[in-house]
């Protein structure tokens, strides 16, 4: 679940807010109640208090949920200690972000035990928390939760949390702690960290001292286990070039440079930019990876000369992308299509190599990949393609399926799963000859270095970085593994997105009936033409995607699309101009 809300907050206004907030819960502590119910009601009156005193407090743009962000954050808490009570007491993970979304705004996202997005049946829960507004109707969707789970309420809750670099996050953090102890929840809290690092110390601390266990639940467990695991894929290959990295002024730059501390700069040598995590405004300001992807160009704070190599974090650093500019002063994009292709190959090329043919490798995507890359993948690589709809946990969820399954959205989020058959084949194979060792202990060490819990900026930039160092490849040549076809995104404001519903992976619409025939008349007439229209699961808007032979009709085509989308199903807030 990822809740967006848009708040300012004065910092005088914040004292008085945290003041409020104190006095509350020190009321609500000094009360006790022998039943669940009693508990909660206690909480509802302390949300409505919150939500009423928060109005003035609350500054700027404003919708509903910013009036009641404080309330869906306490509301999130205690969501996830049902969530621990539910699960035998196992750690439940709470990450305050909004990623790649601008500074002012901010979220949650709860992670079950295996560092796993939350199960889908609860994220419809945490939806309904977030949306519901009197006392009444949060009250009745937790005891529907409790009983519809056979929830044992006398049973201990534990919770990690952590938080992003944005402003807002240790007010936020707050209003989680009282609504997690207004429930008596045991927390951890895991302070300033990216997202997929409390993925990590989620999953480290649901299984230490087992024999699944994951690794030292610390920040330093995770850069030992990458750090080792990046020397081990590496082995005695020479460094390539420094790689510049754009942090998106948010929480990868503080991370990025600890990782490095623990990695020799003979083996990677990498340069931090956009590191201004103090200066409020700067946080994914014309800069990181989502801004890089969409605008097809290079980050504010970073210029590079001709055949550097660099890449660009997200504000949470689970997305990465790779750049260069060629010698023609061309800017060239290496997003996530790419990064699979890069180690799909890569792997099946070491599975090969060790005769281990019963390890199946798959790659998943989304309709917004790279037409280009998919054929690559499936005629010249000849490996087998899943498209699902646009998310995380589709691509997640499918890619567990195969014994060894890659899988990356364009935008850079991703990571490569391996089954528990295909890492115990993996450990317990032996080879004879020592170039056959060699493959098997990279491929070993792959099973480390990458994170299994979720796309991971930091690991998946480890596992680019060793693949070239192996390959001793520039950018140029990971580039040339096959080329894109041009393409666009243009997003359509509409007056109600919820009227558009699609099928088939979300490459073809049935609702509004009759627009997806129109878009197929449109395609048809451009070489290599493709197009289609969804409904954006995070913004109030509807995406248009197209590729096409050629950047003019590329865009020709998106852009004519649009018109259509704009002018046929309720297009509002002024025609754009470039709409044709
Ligand atoms: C085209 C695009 O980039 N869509 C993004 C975006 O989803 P939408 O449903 O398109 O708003 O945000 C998701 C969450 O970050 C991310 O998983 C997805 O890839
Ligand atoms: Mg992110």
């Amino acid at each position: 679940m990822y809740t967006t809300v848009y708040y300012i907050c004065s910092p005088s206004k914040l004292v008085a807010y945290v003041v409020i907030i104190g006095i509350t819960s020190l009321v609500l502590l000094a009360l006790s109640f022998f039943t669940i119910v009693h508990l909660l009601h206690s909480c509802l009156d302390y949300i409505r208090e919150v939500a009423i005193i928060s109005k003035p407090l609350l500054l700027g743009q404003m919708t509903i949920e910013a009036d009641l962000l404080d309330s869906v954050i306490f509301n999130v808490g205690i969501l996830a200690a049902l969530r621990s009570k539910k699960l035998d007491s196992k750690v439940i993970g709470v990450m305050i972000t909004a990623s790649h979304n601008p500074e002012r705004d901010n979220g949650v996202k709860l992670v079950d035990p295996y560092g796993e997005m939350l199960e889908q049946s609860w994220e419809e829960y945490a939806t309904q928390l977030a949306n519901s507004q009197n006392e009444d109707e949060i009250v009745e969707i937790i005891k529907s939760i409790v009983a519809g789970n056979n929830i044992d309420e006398t049973k201990a809750a534990n919770v990690v949390y952590a938080r992003d670099t944005r402003p807002s996050g240790p007010a936020l953090v707050m209003a989680l702690e009282d609504g997690l102890k207004s429930v008596g929840c045991e927390v951890i809290d895991f302070g300033v960290k990216t997202t997929p690092q409390l993925h990590y110390v989620t999953r480290c601390l649901n299984t230490k001292g087992t024999e699944k266990s994951y690794g030292e639940p610390t920040e330093s467990g995770y850069y030992k286990k990458l750090s080792d695991a990046f020397r081990n894929s590496v082995g005695d290959k020479s460094r390539i070039s420094e790689l510049y990295v754009d942090c998106a002024n948010g929480v990868g730059a503080l991370k990025l440079k600890e990782l490095a501390e623990h990695i020799d700069n003979d083996i990677l040598k990498v340069v931090v930019a956009n590191d201004d995590i103090k200066t409020q405004g700067k946080l994914n300001h014309l800069c990181g990876a989502d801004y890089v992807k969409t605008s097809q160009r290079l980050p504010l704070g970073l210029e590079i000369e001709k055949g550097k190599r660099a890449a660009s974090l997200d504000g949470d650093a689970d997305r990465i992308l790779y750049y260069f500019v060629d010698e023609n002063g061309t800017f060239k994009l290496l997003d996530g299509d790419k990064i699979a292709v890069l180690a799909s190959s890569f792997i099946i090329d070491l599975v090969k190599a060790v005769s281990l043919e019963n390890i199946k490798v798959g790659v998943v995507q989304t309709a917004y990949a790279n037409g280009s890359s998919t054929k690559y993948l499936e005629n010249t690589m000849k490996v087998p393609v899943s498209c699902v709809p646009t998310g995380v946990k589709h691509l997640h969820h499918e890619a567990s399926k195969y014994d060894i399954g890659v899988y990356f959205e364009a935008n850079g989020h991703g990571t490569v799963l391996f089954s528990s058959e295909a890492l115990s084949i993996i450990s317990s194979a032996r080879r004879e000859t020592e170039e056959q060792e060699g493959a098997l202990k990279r491929l070993r060490a792959l099973t480390n270095l990458i994170n299994q819990t979720v796309g991971d900026a930091l690991s998946d930039m480890l596992l680019v970085e060793a693949i070239l160092i192996n390959k001793q490849w520039t950018l140029k040549d990971w580039d040339q593994m096959y080329t894109d076809l041009p393409n666009r995104l243009v997003k359509v404001v509409v007056s109600d997105r919820h009227i558009f519903e699609s099928t088939n992976a979300e490459r073809t619409l049935v609702k509004p009936e009759g627009l997806q025939e129109e878009v197929d008349a449109l395609v048809k007439k451009y070489k290599d033409g493709r197009s289609f229209v969804r409904p954006s699961g995070t913004e109030d808007v509807v995406r248009v995607y197209a590729e096409a032979a050629t950047r003019e009709e590329c865009d020709e085509l998106a852009y004519t699309v649009a018109g259509l989308v704009y002018d046929k199903a309720g297009g509002t807030g002024g025609r754009p101009e470039e709409f044709l």
